[in-house]
């Protein structure tokens, strides 16, 4: 069946599917008019590659480093909600997937399973752990703890989220967990998101742990600066793949202007809107060190967990290294920032 299944927009048909509608609606959807959603995808249209032809890319080579540890390939996995939602692998389908794909696992800290849980099941992955700085520093210190015993690589504060954002169709929906799903590192009743967090609880954060931390939902060049001024390790922009605040940006279109702000002095990823190599080609042209997804792992778990994942990683891997052969490039140092360039290149023309 999964034979049948040749690209990312393949596993979405088939989970829409099969997923029942308040599921489905709940992993599909954006906030408000859905335009930032759309727009994640559609944004990857204004830009065009150059291939550049004749030279040698015989023996290719997708690995690079992050945050000094060697990926296979330059393809992450976001961190989305409760995935024994979607499949009974769950959270530990999506990471063993990603172990074998040689890439990094995020944990979201509203996992269907606990901290401990997935270190001991998948205990060399390439596992990060996605948390929010709570009003409540005595609970954060301790999940910090515990991320740091499980043997996690690095620290993913979300700070997209002063509050959720406005989905219509969960609200339509009355979107609730289901019963049998627990989410065992949040104590039901426990304040989720803390409005009144600042940089100052970054500061804080580094101040208690010597695990990288990365800043995930960084959309401007003002808010990477102050970033880097903090010392954080990284920054994942991203616009929470469009759930969080309608009308801003897609993630690619503002990448360059972060990545011309802080060069070198972080690392910079993006998510938002990847479904395939092209999509990957460009981001890497446009200065990220490495791409995330969120949504495709789903569509791949919703389809046959661990298996389905590890299919839409491979899939989104061969696509990469069809478009980085083509484009005139064996690795991803060989990508030059000339061959992906906006349309208006070739209107101007
Ligand atoms: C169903 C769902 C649940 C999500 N849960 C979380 C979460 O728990 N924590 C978080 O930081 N981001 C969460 N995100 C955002 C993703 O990490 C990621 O930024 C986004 O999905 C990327 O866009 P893409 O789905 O188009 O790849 C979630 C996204 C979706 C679709
Ligand atoms: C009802 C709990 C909501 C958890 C938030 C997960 C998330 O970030 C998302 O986009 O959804």
């Amino acid at each position: 069946m999964s034979d049948s299944l040749v690209c990312v927009k393949d596993f979405e048909k088939y989970a829409r599917l099969i997923l029942s509608r308040n599921t489905l609606d709940y992993y599909r959807c954006g906030a408000g008019d859905e335009e930032t959603l759309a727009h994640n995808r559609k944004a990857f249209s204004k830009y065009k590659i150059r291939p550049r032809c004749l030279r040698n890319v015989a023996n290719r080579d997708l690995s690079t480093t992050i945050l000094g540890r060697t990926v296979k390939i330059p393809i992450g996995v976001s961190p989305t909600a409760f995935q024994k939602v979607i499949h009974p692998d769950g959270e530990y389908g999506t990471a063993r997937a990603a172990e074998a794909m040689g890439t990094v696992f995020i944990l979201s800290i509203v996992a269907s399973c606990t901290i401990e849980e997935l270190g001991k099941a998948v205990p060399n992955g390439n596992n990060w752990l996605q948390l929010y700085v709570y009003a409540d520093k005595e609970f954060t210190q301790t999940l910090v703890k515990r991320a740091e015993e499980s043997n996690f690589k690095a620290l993913v504060i979300t700070v997209d989220t002063p509050l959720l954002g406005r989905r219509l169709a969960n609200i339509r929906n009355k979107f609730v967990v289901p019963k049998h799903v627990i989410l065992p590192n949040h104590m039901r009743g426990r304040q989720l998101f803390n409005p009144s967090s600042d940089w100052n609880d970054i500061k804080w954060l580094k101040s208690i742990t010597k695990l990288p931390i990365i800043l995930k939902g960084i959309l401007t060049a003002e808010d990477a600066i102050i970033a880097a001024d903090v010392g954080v390790d990284g920054i994942l922009v991203s616009n929470h793949g469009g759930r969080q605040l309608d009308g801003s940006p897609a993630t690619i279109e503002v990448l360059p202007e972060i990545v011309k702000a802080v060069g070198d002095r972080l690392e910079v990823y993006v998510d938002g809107g990847i479904t395939n190599g092209s999509d990957v080609f460009k981001a890497l042209a446009l200065g990220a060190r490495m791409v995330f997804m969120g949504r495709a792992p789903i569509w791949g778990l919703a389809h046959s967990g661990e298996e389905g994942v590890k299919k839409v990683l491979d899939i989104v891997k061969t696509e990469l290294d069809g478009a980085l052969a083509i484009a005139g490039s064996a690795t991803l140092k060989d990508i030059e920032p000339g061959m992906v360039v906006p349309n208006s290149y070739y209107s101007k023309l």
